[in-house]
């Protein structure tokens, strides 16, 4: 990486303000999945014993610029003391006064977290005001956010330009791993894309056709695809103004030759809930008042198969609503596929995704689990990450 990194410069008594990833699944104010904050702590850890004052900063969610209560980082501030084994000083603010105070009570190699960056509406704008009222806060900027290194935002971009501007470990190491992944791949070279985030993924998945033998569709995003080509999906996740495109990648596919997979079937469900009635359908078979919440176990064979035969295989997104049970399978038959791929180079990507392999006690078995889902994704298709430009140049 041609970036400077925490290595290249002196932090012994300097406020430090470290962006992380601290967006970790939460239930009932419970840190379900602490695998990004674990990714955190070299860099923390370094910054601490080096003698800095460690100012951490961080998004959850996307509270849209206010406050949710559901939103703050108390509970995080937690669990990385229980990690780190000492103090974490939470505010109940991201900058200003208060904030102030408490960096001026800091000693060095103390650890704060501030609070959910996302509450100010400047973040997302990117709002150089913002920016500043950060960077004030601190004589060093080190940015080991990885996960929203995609994101120029306030505390990820903006603040970059006021003061030095270094990476962090966990940003330098996806860098590499990434990099080196892709520079050249092994062949066939799969890309598995699932969850939630239509918007944002469609458009990596068009970028990926120019570089993937096999492209795998599942989760949520896959019934936007399923729609397009017809069929009906009744209550399932879908981007209605993304159908068109959803179109236009299959035939773009077929010109280039990538092998595009999607669901042959699915489980579907009466109900958004554990408890709901469920059964296996054909795809082209969706009831018009029942979502589909995983893929059919026909699906997992098929993409199975297609992973075995891969030498590189990229899996970013859940095949389905995996934190209920009832529909985890589908993501679980992928995950041990990927484990079974004993001469595939494995590179999992995405909150969600490292969070099902980690619950399936799979993590061990993958070559490489990244902190980030949106942000690889970019990375793969060969774009410029806000996050890391922004940074000095070695
Ligand atoms: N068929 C589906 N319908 C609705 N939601 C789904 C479906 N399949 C997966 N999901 C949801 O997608 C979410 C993860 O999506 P996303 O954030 O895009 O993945 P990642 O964090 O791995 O990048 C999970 O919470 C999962 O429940
Ligand atoms: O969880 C994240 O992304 P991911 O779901 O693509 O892994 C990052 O923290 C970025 O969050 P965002 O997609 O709300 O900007």
């Amino acid at each position: 990486m041609n970036k400077k990194t925490v290595r290249d410069i002196d932090v012994k008594g300097k406020r430090v303000f470290c962006r992380v990833d601290f967006n970790v699944p939460m239930q009932d104010g419970r840190v379900t999945d602490d695998t990004r904050i674990r990714a955190a702590l070299p860099t923390i850890q370094y910054l601490s014993e080096q003698g800095a004052k460690v100012i951490l900063a961080s998004h959850l969610g996307r509270p849209k610029g206010k406050v949710v209560e559901e939103m703050r980082l108390t509970a995080v501030a937690e669990r990385l003391s229980a990690l780190l084994g000492k103090k974490v000083v939470k505010t109940d603010e991201a900058y200003g006064e208060e904030v102030k105070a408490a960096i001026a009570a800091m000693n060095e190699g103390d650890v704060l977290l501030l609070e959910n960056v996302r509450f100010y509406p400047g973040e997302e704008k990117n709002d150089q005001e913002l920016a500043q009222a950060f960077a004030e806060l601190a004589d060093v900027y080190v940015n080991d956010a990885f996960g929203a290194a995609h994101r120029a935002h306030a505390s990820t971009e903006g603040i970059a330009h006021y003061l030095p501007a270094v990476a962090g470990f966990l940003m330098e190491k996806e860098i590499e791993v990434l990099g080196k992944a892709l520079s050249n791949p092994e062949r066939p070279f799969t890309a598995i894309i699932g969850g939630a985030k239509v918007k944002d993924k469609i458009g990596v998945i068009e970028n990926l056709l120019d570089k993937v033998d096999h492209l795998i569709i599942g989760g949520g995003l896959a019934y936007t695809f399923v729609k397009a080509l017809g069929h009906e999906i009744g209550k399932s996740l879908l981007e209605e103004d993304k159908i068109e495109l959803a179109k236009s990648f299959m035939e773009k596919a077929k010109e280039k030759g990538v092998k595009f997979y999607m669901p042959v079937d699915a489980v579907v469900a009466d109900d958004f809930s554990n408890a709901a009635n469920k059964k296996v359908v054909s795809i082209d078979n969706i009831p018009s008042d029942w979502e589909a919440l995983d893929i059919g176990p026909k699906t997992r064979e098929l993409y199975r198969d297609v992973i075995l035969q891969s030498k590189l295989v990229i899996w970013n997104g859940p095949m389905g609503v995996f934190e209920m049970d009832a529909f985890a399978e589908g993501t679980k038959a992928v995950a041990q596929a990927l484990a079974d791929a004993k001469g595939t180079y494995t590179v999992i990507g995405g909150g969600d995704s490292a969070a099902a392999v980690e619950k399936f006690g799979l993590a061990e078995e993958m070559d490489h689990i990244s902190t980030g889902g949106g942000a690889s994704l970019e990375f793969m298709e060969g774009k410029q990450l806000p996050g890391v430009v922004a940074l000095n140049d070695k």
